[in-house]
């Protein structure tokens, strides 16, 4: 939690401010339990009614100016708390968001994307709150403790003994709260993180969960983790109700107590000094600081809380970094866009065996070079370590040379434009989803929706281009959106274009017409990842994978003659007359 403090310098001037407004109002809260006191003294003084009358009314003038102070430094105090505490969850949220945003697949792999959202939204929450009790009891509550145990003591140290007792039976009760709960906090982050998964899963895969109706074993699924969550909660919390009450016995049997003891002992007549006025005051300064030490137990329990949601959102912060910028890392200019995979091997850290094993092969600017190959055969893998995706486990990819980790990360990206095997739009406008890159000019937008087969849609809908697209682009097609998510990668100008199964979700005659369009359109290096043999037969050059290695490359004339594998491929999803003619 310690760690997570840093983030509050900035505000360390209004801290300052904040402690001594809050040292202000625990000063003068104190003042009240002795002029109530005095009240007392003055009333049973036996003084002329009219000067008891004028003094108490001097008195009570005295206690409305303190609560009015009290009041105005309350608010100005909380007002900087909230606003010191929300500036320090922003902070630290802008961070950890920054973070995950340099993650590579890996990491976001490792820490789950469910718990990468419980520890930005959930556990940042928790621990904002603990700063702003912080802000406020750390220096309230011991300032008005050890200020009323020394008030009580002046009044009648014997009569404190009282006191001592009674702060003493709390904190036995602290203890038990404290030591019964303290271990559940942590399993009650973990169920969040748990909770969230399954929510999501459930929200995701709505669909085929009707399909099958599997809705009531889902709903189990969730609610057994809504269930264990629940009841830790609710335990939890009981053990809470309990410290209240609690609490308020022990007030209750001071306030008695010191009243029954007071008189027993004959303290109030036997005493000249100890008047009943001081017995009020007394039992307003126990009180209060019995008050006080359940304020900062509340603020001892919510420390570990919020230290195990601060370790997660640390575990976030601290988490080296895969992929980086080298210290020297070098911005690129003017690339052709050549791009070589040298003695390339890739194993995922999940995995035991590699992925991908020595892959040599250079795609040349203004070609088109594809990759086919049986599902799971590592296509996808081994286009993701161009844009550092994943980075190699052996070998390099060479981008005009430059191996791409020597390469500034957004100097790379800027060259990149790159189209995932699910188009995913964002929610927006057509405009804004197609011109999502900082590069894309509105020239390039319109032209690239040409290219990408998408005008005519986007011109026959009511708004065109300023068409609303929903979250997750749920209200356009899979194909419509596959042609805008590769407008989106070509309005970009990227010298590099890869397309990672980009084209699956479209017809045949409008992945042919998007083929013929990029080919007289696009002078770049093209890399296309495809199921269909028909989508890149005429690549420049074609690379066939099997089990993670190269077993041909070539044109698909010379592949059907030469690699049996992309023959058995061709077979399976060509006519015979189109084998032939090939051939
Ligand atoms: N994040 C990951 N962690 C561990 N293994 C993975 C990961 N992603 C993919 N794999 C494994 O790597 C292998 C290659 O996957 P990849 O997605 O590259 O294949 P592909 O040829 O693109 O398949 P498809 O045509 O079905 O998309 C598969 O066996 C897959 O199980």
């Amino acid at each position: 939690m310690l760690r997570t403090f840093k983030y509050l310098k900035p505000y360390i001037i209004p801290i300052l401010f904040i402690f001594i407004f809050v040292g202000t109002r625990a000063f003068l809260d104190l003042q009240l339990p002795r002029i109530m006191g005095e009240v007392f003294d003055e009333a049973v003084s036996g003084k002329e009614s009219s000067i008891i009358k004028s003094e108490i009314i001097k008195l009570g003038i005295q206690m409305l100016g303190i609560t009015l102070l009290s009041i105005v430094v309350t608010i100005v105090s909380g007002f900087l708390e909230s606003r010191v505490s929300a500036k320090y969850a922003k902070k630290l949220r802008d961070e950890v968001y920054t973070k995950i945003q340099s993650f590579s697949l890996d990491e976001l792999d490792e820490l789950t994307v469910s718990s990468l959202i419980t520890r930005t939204t959930n556990d940042i929450q928790q621990v904002q709150q603990t700063v702003n009790m912080l802000l406020r009891m750390v220096v309230l509550m011991p300032f008005i403790a050890t200020g009323a145990i020394i008030m009580a003591l002046t009044k009648e140290p014997t009569l404190s003994i009282i006191l001592v007792v009674s702060v003493s039976t709390l904190l036995i009760l602290i203890a038990f709260v404290f030591i019964v709960t303290m271990p559940k906090f942590g399993i009650i982050q973990k169920l969040v993180d748990k909770l969230n998964l399954v929510t999501r899963e459930n929200l995701k895969g709505l669909k085929v969960v009707r399909a099958y109706d599997m809705e009531s074993y889902q709903e189990e699924k969730t609610n057994k983790v809504a269930d264990d969550n629940r009841k830790l909660n609710i335990f939890v919390n009981r053990i809470f109700t309990l410290m209240w009450p609690g609490a308020s016995l022990i007030m209750g049997l001071t306030s008695v107590g010191l009243a029954y003891f007071a008189i027993k002992f004959g303290f109030i007549e036997t005493s000249s000094k100890f008047t009943p006025g001081d017995l009020s005051a007394l039992i307003q300064y126990s009180n209060r600081t019995i008050m006080s030490f359940m304020m900062l137990t509340m603020i001892l329990i919510a420390i570990p809380r919020a230290s195990i949601s601060a370790k997660r959102i640390m575990q976030v912060l601290d988490k080296p970094l895969v992929i980086y910028d080298k210290k020297d890392a070098l911005v690129i200019e003017d690339v052709k866009g050549q791009v070589e995979f040298k003695n390339v091997s890739f194993k995922y850290p999940s995995a035991e065996e590699n992925i991908l094993t020595n892959i040599n092969f250079v795609a040349q600017p203004n070609k088109v070079t594809a990759f086919i190959g049986s599902t799971g055969s590592g296509k996808s893998t081994l286009i993701n370590l161009i844009p550092r995706l994943y980075d190699t486990t052996e070998g390099s990819v060479l981008i005009d040379g430059i191996n791409v980790k020597d390469i500034k990360l957004s100097s790379l990206y800027e060259k990149i434009g790159y189209v995932p095997q699910q188009g995913i739009l964002f929610k927006g406008t057509i405009e804004s989803n197609i011109g999502f890159s900082s590069q894309s000019t509105d020239e390039s937008i319109i032209k690239s929706a040409h290219i990408a087969q998408a005008k005519d849609f986007i011109e026959n809908t009511q708004d065109g281009y300023q068409t609303e697209i929903a979250q997750g682009g749920k209200n356009v097609s899979g194909g419509q959106r596959q042609r805008l998510s590769i407008a989106r990668a070509l309005a970009k100008n990227a010298k590099i274009m890869i397309f990672d199964d980009s084209f699956s979700a479209l017809d045949y005659k409008t992945d042919q017409n998007l083929r013929k369009a990029l080919k007289e359109n696009l002078n770049v290096t093209t890399l296309i990842v495809a199921q269909r043999i028909n989508t890149i037969k005429d690549a420049d050059q074609i690379i066939v994978l099997d089990k993670g290695q190269i077993v041909g490359i070539g044109k698909h004339d010379d592949l059907l003659k030469n690699c049996p594998i992309y023959l058995e491929i061709a077979q399976s999803q060509l006519s015979s007359e189109e084998l032939a003619y090939a051939k």
